[in-house]
């Protein structure tokens, strides 16, 4: 390690916001963060959620990126600003975009700026489930199934469901891609004044866990099974990438315009981006079988192992890459669709009336009418779970499913639907509340089964992200279901803090990850232990979650194949 004190930045791409964070690199004290939240996004632009789009401007991000850098460099001022080193990035995935052969988003491009096909496929974009069906099949039909990495079966949240979608739904922008790149991989390109896409570090993480990239195929599966998938994606691979990098590999140095634009030295380091689940894991100071989840919009369960003896395929999680979190070893990724995001839809769900009904009030003023609804919406979902926690568990029979957004793992299937069961007249709104928390935790434990099930040992779990720090309530549960304790991660920022540790050791500052790790790595502020008292109450309604998964898929299935 070197001595002098210096700072990285960790740039942390959300679902709905950027998050900037400096950080000390020989304490890993946190000195100044700044967030933006996307400003098309939060207008809904762009996006069809009854059709499962969900697209995102690169200007939203670029703004973002100004916004938040310069609002930290602002709060610790010149003299700290100029012993920056370096910037990590970590973002969404699987999140791309088609570019020009500068890698330039297409949306950035004349004729393209309104065109929600020429900007980022979020994660959460289930559109192409027609295409990740005939992914899957012709895997299970090549002499290699490039999938086994990955789970054995390919997502349509994943790059290639999304680009094979995009360039059969819009003639133009797959006449002008000339290649497809990841958000993790366009933001340091952006940052070092990248002008050539092929000359663009893509990260190990991204291309191993969701591209089908593997190091035993010398890069991604060849051009023919591509063709064979559709001849549309002719010659595109040729046009990606065959190396990839792991995130503590430099990019380069801030470019002379960016470093003008955020007021920083261009004598800046930008270390390779990677997904934010898989930072945050570093950030939380991950350890090998300790899974990590990351638990805000969705979840994301990442664990690490050590590489030793013969690769054991692990079925129906998101992919397992040596590499992805730290380098030498093997990451192993699983998660659910949404998380948080099933409080905030039944948030939104009560808030309709809220708002209508006290917006078309004649008996009180605009302002008060403005407050009054901005004060109720705030404490929703606290006292949905104030009052939740007092229900007995399993008591008053409502049961639902968590794949409001499909069920991303065990076993990816974006055709699933979310389910609320066994409602009567009793049923009041924190008991469905109730209901809806118990499946996402139970989503949860499936994940746990099949980590075990599969011979992977889990020693213990770390968390992080907006509900591991807002929802004691939620964490109790999960703790319960689980029956296992849950150390909770102090920094309010873990995935940027894990990207300024990369930076850092991109920098040189640590000669690798693990060092740093340790050294600028969150502590924990609190474990919620499981209350054996309602350990066993929650076995019982986990079985019952069991069967109604079991009955849905079925059902949901059939119904797929009867309409044809
Ligand atoms: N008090 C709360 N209880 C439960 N969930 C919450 C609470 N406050 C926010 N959330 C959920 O947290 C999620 C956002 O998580 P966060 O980690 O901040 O963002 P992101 O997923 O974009 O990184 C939202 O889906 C929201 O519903
Ligand atoms: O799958 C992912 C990483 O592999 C997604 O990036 C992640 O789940 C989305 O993150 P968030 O819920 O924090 O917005």
């Amino acid at each position: 390690m070197k001595s002098s004190t210096t700072y990285s930045l960790g740039l942390d791409f959300g679902s709905d916001s950027v998050r900037a964070l400096l950080v000390n690199t020989q304490t890993g004290e946190e000195l100044a963060t700044a967030v933006h939240y996307y400003k098309r996004w939060k207008e809904g632009q762009y996006c069809s959620p009854s059709e499962n789009r969900f697209r995102q401007h690169p200007l939203d991000y670029i703004e973002g990126i100004e916004a938040t850098v310069r609002s930290v460099v602002a709060q610790v001022g010149p003299e700290i600003a100029a012993q920056i080193v370096s910037i990590g990035v970590d973002t969404t995935g699987s999140t791309p975009v088609a570019v020009d052969a500068t890698g330039t988003p297409l949306a950035l491009l004349e004729g393209f700026q309104e065109n929600p096909n020429a900007m980022f496929v979020l994660w959460k974009d289930h559109t192409g489930i027609q295409e990740a069906q005939e992914i899957n099949e012709l895997c299970t039909k090549w002499d290699v199934d490039y999938s086994q990495y990955e789970g054995g079966i390919y997502s349509s949240e994943w790059f290639w469901s999304k680009i094979l979608h995009v360039s059969r739904a819009d003639a133009a922008v797959h006449k002008a891609a000339y290649s497809w790149v990841e958000h993790c991989d366009w933001v340091p390109f952006l940052l070092t004044g990248g002008e050539d896409v092929r000359q663009m570090k893509r990260s190990r993480c991204a291309a191993g866990h969701k591209a089908l990239w593997h190091e035993s195929y010398n890069g991604l599966p060849p051009n023919e099974f591509f063709v064979a998938l559709d001849p549309l994606l002719d010659g595109l691979r040729e046009r990606l990438f065959d190396k990839t990098y792991t995130s503590d590999v430099s990019v380069g140095n801030l470019s002379a315009a960016w470093a003008e634009r955020l007021g920083l030295s261009e004598n800046l380091t930008v270390s390779v981006g990677a997904f934010d689940a898989h930072m945050g894991a570093v950030g939380a100071k991950i350890e090998p079988y300790y899974l990590t989840k990351i638990m805000g919009t969705s979840t994301c369960d990442v664990l690490v192992a050590p590489v030793e003896g013969e690769e054991k395929l692990v079925k129906g999680i998101c992919g397992q890459v040596d590499g992805s979190v730290i380098p030498q070893m093997l990451g192993l990724e699983a998660g659910q669709s949404a998380f948080g995001d099933i409080y905030a839809w039944y948030q939104r769900v009560l808030a309709w009336p809220i708002e209508e009904l006290i917006s078309k009030s004649g008996l009180i003023d605009e302002a008060t009418k403005r407050k009054l609804i901005e004060e109720a919406l705030g404490n929703l979902i606290p006292e949905l779970s104030n009052a939740a926690s007092k229900e007995p568990i399993g008591a008053s029979g409502e049961l639902a499913l968590d794949w409001m957004n499909g069920r991303r793992t065990p076993d990816a299937n974006q055709n699933l639907k979310g389910v609320i069961a066994g409602i009567n007249l009793g049923s009041t709104s924190p008991k469905i509340f109730r209901a809806l928390v118990e499946a996402s935790c139970f989503g949860a434990k499936k994940i746990v089964d099949r980590f075990l099930s599969e011979g992977i040992p889990i020693k213990g779990v770390i968390a992080l992200g907006g509900v591991a720090k807002k929802s004691p309530f939620i964490m109790q549960m999960m703790a319960d279901v689980l029956n296992m304790p849950i150390k909770v991660v102090a920094s309010e920022q873990a995935c940027a803090l894990g990207a300024a540790i990369f930076g850092a050791v991109a920098a040189e500052v640590y000669g690798n990850v693990p060092e740093a790790m340790e050294r600028m790595g969150s502590a924990f502020e609190v474990v919620y232990e499981p209350n054996q008292a309602n350990v066993g109450a929650y076995a019982e309604v986990y079985e019952r979650y069991g069967r109604l998964c079991d009955t849905m898929e079925k059902h949901i299935m059939n119904q797929i194949k009867n309409n044809g």
